[in-house]
């Protein structure tokens, strides 16, 4: 559905976006996620053709975003909550977005009501909060039902309601087939959200996996038996450092495969044997600590 190839952006002789590229296939949502700085709003700026790449392309379905006769039925992109015109309400705002789209009046009040701003919809967008702003800018972004999404901080500004009716709203779409890529730079806003994630630091993609992947590793191990006496003392002899934790499992500096290989070895019989799951924060600290951003 989207298809980034070297994309890069270069200001005052500096890339802030560095040969990025990536692709995104229907029915997921991925985080595009990096520290204050990083690149990704230039990023999701290039893709969207608000920003002229210096080198590289984005291709939406095939064609640059530019190639798109009316890219609303494309793409549907949150990049600044605050591009809404104060004075109108937010109906207003959406019923004349919805006009120059094509589309009926009551695709407005569709949109109004997944976003939950239905009670809000006639007052003028200069009395909104931040996140009832926020609201408004995705359902704008929803309006035509554009297969890809592009979301730039959606969560910034919302409370915990609206923070889990966009989560929802986002999962359905990708239920439904759509694309979602969504930026943050808070990694506990997105792992609960996010199939996929893509690290940006320094303008570079330091890490594209899944979130699994990103957290799991694979040269440590939990490991339990019944003697777990016996079963330090075993792989401790096969040269396998070992510390015991507080939740009864032994974590082991070695692979499952050799812990597995040693244990049957010895004729321990295990009650557990898994891969150390990293905590995901400290994993993006890991990936973004020390590069300029
Ligand atoms: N129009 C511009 N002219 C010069 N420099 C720019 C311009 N737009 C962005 N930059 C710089 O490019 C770098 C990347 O900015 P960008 O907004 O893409 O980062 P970001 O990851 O979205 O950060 P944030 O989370 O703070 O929004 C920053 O150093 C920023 O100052």
């Amino acid at each position: 559905m989207l298809s980034v190839r070297g994309l890069t952006k270069v200001y005052g002789g500096r890339p802030v976006v560095n040969q990025v590229s990536f692709d995104l296939q229907p029915g997921t949502v991925t985080a595009f996620l990096g520290p204050n700085g990083a690149g990704k709003s230039t990023t999701l700026r290039m893709i969207c053709g608000l920003t002229v790449p210096t080198a590289g392309e984005a291709r939406i379905g095939g064609r640059p975003f530019t190639a798109w006769r009316n890219p609303c039925y494309a793409v549907g992109a949150l990049l600044d909550a605050s591009a809404t015109h104060p004075g109108r309400t937010g109906r207003g705002q959406l019923r004349m977005a919805a006009r120059l789209a094509g589309l009926p009046p009551r695709r407005v009040d569709e949109v109004l009501d997944m976003v939950g701003l239905t009670g809000f919809a006639n007052r003028r967008i200069a009395t909104y909060s931040l996140g009832l702003r926020q609201r408004v800018a995705l359902a704008h972004a929803l309006l035509a039902d554009p297969p890809l999404l592009l979301l730039d901080e959606p969560i910034n500004g919302l409370d915990p309601d609206g923070i889990r009716a966009i989560r929802g709203l986002l999962r359905m779409h990708a239920a439904r087939g759509g694309t979602v890529l969504l930026s943050s730079h808070l990694l506990s806003e997105v792992d609960q959200t996010a199939d996929r994630v893509l690290v940006i630091n320094g303008g570079r993609i330091v890490a594209d996996g899944p979130m699994d992947m990103l957290t799991s590793t694979t040269d440590r191990c939990l490991v339990r038996a019944k003697d777990m006496n016996q079963l330090a003392e075993v792989l401790r002899w096969a040269g396998i450092e070992v510390q015991p934790r507080p939740d009864g499992f032994l974590l082991a500096c070695a692979g499952v495969e050799q812990v597995s290989d040693v244990t049957f070895e010895a004729g321990i019989r295990l009650l557990g044997l898994r891969e150390e799951q990293r905590n995901l924060e400290d994993v993006f600290f890991q990936l973004t600590e020390g590069t300029p951003g």
